[in-house]
């Protein structure tokens, strides 16, 4: 049965990854339970935001009866895990906190030889870069560091990691290869599994560097190339430029701007996102998780709203003056925290689908034909499959090992259980158990 994703955040020490993790798995937005049955310490349960299938109007009886209305299947979203607001829906993730790396990592130092462990079972990675340039390469204060270098030292110690544990064996790698006259993917399957590589990932690894030498007389340096791409494609990276909030940040993120490519880039504020959610808890403000506005209960009365209406505390000036100073710092320059594109770039690069299995093609419910009428919950799952997954990968994954009689997407239509799903066109699916 196909995996969930598995996304880590790596970093070096006090690059802000515990503030990075509590923003992204703070439930202050109501979400609700998570399909995650074991989760380790290191675990925790971060909340993807996509477009949710009940707000699509294309849906048949899904029109509002005005354009100020919601479509009315929104209405009727209750999804049993995470939660849908006016449309986004919250798909839960989970996440893996690979703590502190620092350099050396790969020869044991602080630890690192246990955290590159951790990070065998990861999709992909989110490396959190103290972007402020408030802390040195192990994570101690300091001001004036360039933070573009940690994004080099951190993928050369993963590279040095997985270099190094090939290596150890590469000797009798190769004779086995030419004695049972294996392909190149065939043998480095078997060496890279560890790592939850299967042939597609080592295939694509191979077809980039397009070798012309057979296995047996690779010298050190291609090896070397080959384990480069091959983290780079068991582990596709989106960068955290946290801090974004700190003076010194805008000249280090240029720079970086600079040597990256911009699909790899998320520029963030994990601490203001942390800092906004704890001021709602607490009654201050309105903050919808991820938005570009903040209101406190002056705003709303300025846009007229009764006192009586508005169930906000009052701010001293000490607040006041700090909302004001996020909002100018953050919200206005770079239009949000930037915590949630976080993790939907990195669901990018990972090429992740949502797809929504239904029991019921006609009415997107979860019950039998009929049952509930038009006011059942509808959209109740939502599972995020990787890009190029068949009908076939999401019902065993759903479904497990249950004989498939066939399957049908929207207006009845029946789909073949090759089918690769993809947004919008089949991704809404009901599976009908049994022999066809
Ligand atoms: N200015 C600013 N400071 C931040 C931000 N995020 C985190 N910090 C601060 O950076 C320091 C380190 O943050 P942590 O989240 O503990 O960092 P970490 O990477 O988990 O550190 P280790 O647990 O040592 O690996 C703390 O003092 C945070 O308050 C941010 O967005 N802006």
């Amino acid at each position: 049965m196909p995996r969930d994703p598995l996304i880590a955040l790596v970093g070096k020490p006090s690059s802000g990854k515990s503030t990075t993790l509590n923003s992204l798995t703070d439930t202050t937005a109501k979400v609700g339970n998570f399909p995650f049955t074991t989760i380790d310490p290191n675990r925790a349960v971060g909340y993807l935001h996509i477009p949710c299938a009940c707000s699509r109007t294309i849906l048949p009886g899904n029109t509002p009866p005005s354009p100020s209305d919601p479509p009315p299947l929104q209405t009727r979203c209750k999804p049993n895990y995470g939660a849908c607001q006016k449309g986004t829906r919250s798909v839960p993730i989970e996440l893996l906190d690979v703590a502190g790396l620092v350099p050396g990592a790969h020869q044991g130092k602080g630890l690192g030889n246990k955290f590159l462990d951790d990070l065998r079972h990861a999709d992909a990675l989110i490396h959190v870069v103290d972007v402020s340039g408030t802390t040195d390469q192990e994570g101690k204060a300091t001001r004036g560091y360039d933070p573009s270098v940690d994004i080099a030292w951190l993928r050369d110690e993963i590279v040095r990691w997985v270099f190094g544990n090939l290596m150890q064996k590469w000797g009798g790698v190769k004779r086995r290869h030419t004695a049972i006259k294996a392909t190149a993917v065939e043998t480095l399957q078997g060496q890279f599994s560890g790592y939850g590589a299967n042939s597609a990932i080592i295939a694509r690894t191979l077809d980039r560097l397009a070798l012309k030498q057979p296995l047996q007389d690779w010298d050190d340096a291609t090896i070397q190339l080959v384990v480069e791409a091959f983290v780079d494609e068991k582990f596709p990276t989106v960068i955290a430029l946290n801090k974004i909030d700190h003076p010194d940040a805008d000249k280090n993120i240029s720079k970086i701007a600079k040597q990256q490519p911009p699909e790899r880039l998320v520029l963030c504020s994990a601490i203001s996102e942390v800092f906004l959610r704890r001021l709602v808890k607490q009654g201050f403000v309105q903050y919808i998780p991820g938005s570009e506005f903040v209101d406190t209960r002056e705003d709303l009365l300025d846009n007229g709203d009764s006192p009586d209406q508005v169930d906000l505390k009052e701010l001293d000036e000490k607040l006041k003056t700090r909302i004001e100073n996020l909002k100018d710092m953050v919200l206005f320059r770079f239009g949000s925290t930037g915590v949630n594109q976080v993790l939907s770039r990195a669901s990018e690069v990972l090429g992740l689908v949502p797809v929504f299995p239904v029991r019921n093609i006609g009415s997107f419910g979860s019950g039998e034909a009929g049952s509930g009428g038009d006011r059942a919950a509808v959209f109740r799952d939502c599972v995020l499959v990787r890009k190029g997954s068949t009908v076939g990968d999401v019902y065993r994954k759903v479904m497990g090992d249950a004989p498939l009689a066939f399957t049908e997407t929207v207006g009845g239509v029946r789909v073949g259980e090759d089918e690769v799903v993809g947004v919008g066109r089949n991704d809404i699916l009901s599976f009908k158990v049994g022999r066809g």
